[in-house]
């Protein structure tokens, strides 16, 4: 599948351009340039759409439809945190030589270096015990590596695809999101700065095809001015609201180097995972 995607990355994708996000970007955005302070002050159950909320007058509430409360995101962030009780598996290529655990899992994919391990790691609370490598480099992520917390939850970390993709991305990450008993909820990670890329896009079809829920989350938003998110957060909302059938209605924003939005996406993989339930949601 892969292979007739990268034949169409080759040609023109229309209505990809910057004059269709122009028009979706109000004048009043102009206010938002703005540097990275805006982001030191936030307590750690706010989310960034809250923040958000201050520089701009478009209503930014609507995507945000995933509201727990707070005894929720405490809780979760309690499930997270236990430090010594995380089993990491051995990492494979092949589907079928991963082992067959007990734990719903959450699976994380993306381009290389849009941040798949980072995020591992901050969601794990920094973990050291966990030891999960990171690099500058696109295309560090070899294997599919399963993060274990057991009669609980999974993340998976998967190669990315673009940069340095590997030869056997098909055989393994392809068939991994196919055929993986486990797997309850695939996580696409897109850079908050670029948006959704060409070869993003060619991955979101690939999703729809599967026919699998996915969530969107946008990563790095530190490093992103504020206007440029709220470009890119309404331009996935659109995106989501005219042709994705399958993704979750509400991006999630993250930033692993500030630990933003995370104690939001770790109560959503609770969640979804059957760890805790939620009133009223
Ligand atoms: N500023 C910033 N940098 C980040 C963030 N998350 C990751 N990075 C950096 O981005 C680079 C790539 O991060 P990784 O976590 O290795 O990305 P990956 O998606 O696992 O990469 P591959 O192994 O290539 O698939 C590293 O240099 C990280 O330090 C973030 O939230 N903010």
């Amino acid at each position: 599948m892969w292979t007739i995607f990268r034949k169409r990355l080759a040609l023109p994708i229309p209505l990809r351009n910057q004059s269709y996000q122009r028009h979706l970007i109000p004048s009043t955005f102009c206010r938002c340039f703005s540097e990275l302070s805006h982001w030191k002050d936030v307590k750690p159950d706010e989310t960034p759409f809250e923040i958000l909320k201050q520089y701009t007058s478009v209503p930014l509430e609507k995507y945000h439809v995933f509201l727990p409360p707070k005894e929720s995101l405490v809780k979760s962030s309690d499930l997270f945190s236990k430090r010594n009780e995380y089993i990491v598996h051995k990492g494979a290529i092949h589907p079928d030589k991963l082992p067959d655990t007990k734990e719903l899992e959450v699976a994380l994919l993306g381009q290389s270096n849009v941040g798949k391990s980072s995020l591992i790691q901050a969601l794990y609370n920094h973990n050291e015990a966990l030891r999960i490598k990171t690099s500058k480099k696109p295309g560090h992520t070899k294997v599919i590596k399963i993060y274990s917390y057991p009669k609980n939850f999974s993340l998976v970390d998967m190669p990315g695809f673009g940069e340095n993709m590997p030869k056997y991305f098909e055989e393994c990450v392809e068939n991994y999101c196919v055929m993986r008993r486990q797997l309850t909820r695939l996580l696409l990670l897109i850079d908050a700065e670029q948006g959704i890329t060409d070869i993003d896009n060619i991955a979101l079809d690939m999703l729809e095809e599967f026919n699998r829920p996915y969530v969107i989350v946008l990563t790095k938003i530190d490093k992103c001015h504020i206007s440029q998110l709220i470009r890119t957060i309404i331009n996935v909302q659109e995106r989501i609201k005219m042709t994705l059938h399958c993704s979750f209605q509400q991006p999630f924003l993250v930033s692993s180097k500030q630990d933003l939005g995370l104690h939001h996406l770790r109560c959503f993989i609770a969640y979804v995972t059957g760890c805790i339930s939620i009133r009223n949601l």
